[in-house]
C-alpha cells in the first residue's frame, strides 16, 4: 500500500493526459519560451500541476507533480508552477472545474493589450460560442474579462476571485501576459482554450480590415 495521500496511478494517469495536449499546445506556439502552466484535478484534496520554468513543449512525467488546494506541495521538493494558486483557486471554488490550461499564444497576448483599457472583450453573434458548455447558440454575447498582470500571485487570485464572485465563465485574459481557461475535464478545457483562441483572433482580423 502506498504511503502517499493520493492515488499514484491516478497521477499517472492525469501526467499522460497533460502531456500529450500540452505538448500538442506547444507545437502551435503557444507556450513560447518557458511560459504557460496546466493542471488536472485529481482528487478532491489534489491537482497535478506543472512544475516551474522549463519547456513545456518537452515536459515528461519528472515536470508534473502533485500540490493540494492550498496550493502547496505534496510530497515533493519540486516547486511548482509560479501561478499555482491561479488554479487551485478555481479547484477550491468550484467542485465540478477538473482541469485549467493556461497559454502566452500571440493572438491571446496581443488581444490583452488592446483590450486592457475596456477591461473585457466583447464576443458576440459567432457560432464557435456553442464551444462554451452551457452555450447553444450564435444569438448570445460573452465577456472575456481582461484582468491587470501582477506579479505578486496573492494579488491576482483575489483579482479573479473578485470576477468569480461576479459572473460565472470559463476564462480570462491577463494584460500583456496570457488566457487561462477551464473545463469539467481536458477535453472541455481544450475546446474552451480553443475557442477563446479563434475568437480572439477573429476580432484581431476584423480590427485591421475596419
Ligand atoms: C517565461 S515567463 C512566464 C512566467 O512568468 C509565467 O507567466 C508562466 O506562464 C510560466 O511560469 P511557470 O512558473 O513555469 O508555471
Ligand atoms: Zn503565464
Amino acid at each position: 500500500m502506498s504511503a502517499l495521500p493520493y492515488d499514484p496511478e491516478r497521477l499517472s494517469h492525469c501526467a499522460g493526459e497533460l502531456i500529450v495536449n500540452i505538448r500538442e499546445l506547444a507545437a502551435r506556439g503557444w507556450t513560447p519560451a518557458t511560459s504557460s502552466n496546466f493542471s488536472m484535478r485529481m482528487d478532491e484534496r489534489h491537482a497535478a500541476i506543472t512544475v516551474s520554468g522549463g519547456d513545456k513543449g518537452r515536459l515528461t512525467e519528472d515536470g508534473i507533480m502533485v500540490v493540494d488546494l492550498e496550493g502547496r506541495p505534496v510530497a515533493t521538493d519540486r516547486r511548482s508552477s509560479a501561478e499555482t494558486l491561479l488554479h487551485t483557486r478555481l479547484y477550491q471554488r468550484f467542485g465540478e472545474v477538473g482541469c485549467v490550461l493556461h497559454t502566452h499564444s500571440l493572438v491571446q497576448t496581443v488581444a490583452s493589450r488592446l483590450y486592457a483599457g475596456a477591461g473585457h472583450v466583447h464576443l458576440e453573434g459567432y457560432e464557435l460560442l456553442k464551444a462554451f458548455a452551457g452555450n447553444s447558440t450564435h444569438e448570445m454575447a460573452i465577456e472575456l474579462p481582461v484582468l491587470p498582470n501582477s506579479q505578486d500571485m496573492t494579488v491576482l487570485a483575489a483579482q479573479v476571485d473578485a470576477l468569480l464572485d461576479a459572473q460565472c465563465m470559463w476564462g480570462y485574459l491577463i494584460d500583456g501576459h496570457g488566457l487561462y481557461a477551464w473545463g469539467r475535464d481536458m477535453a472541455e478545457a481544450r475546446r474552451h482554450l480553443e475557442a477563446f483562441e479563434f475568437l480572439l483572433a477573429c476580432e484581431l482580423e476584423t480590427r485591421k480590415l475596419k
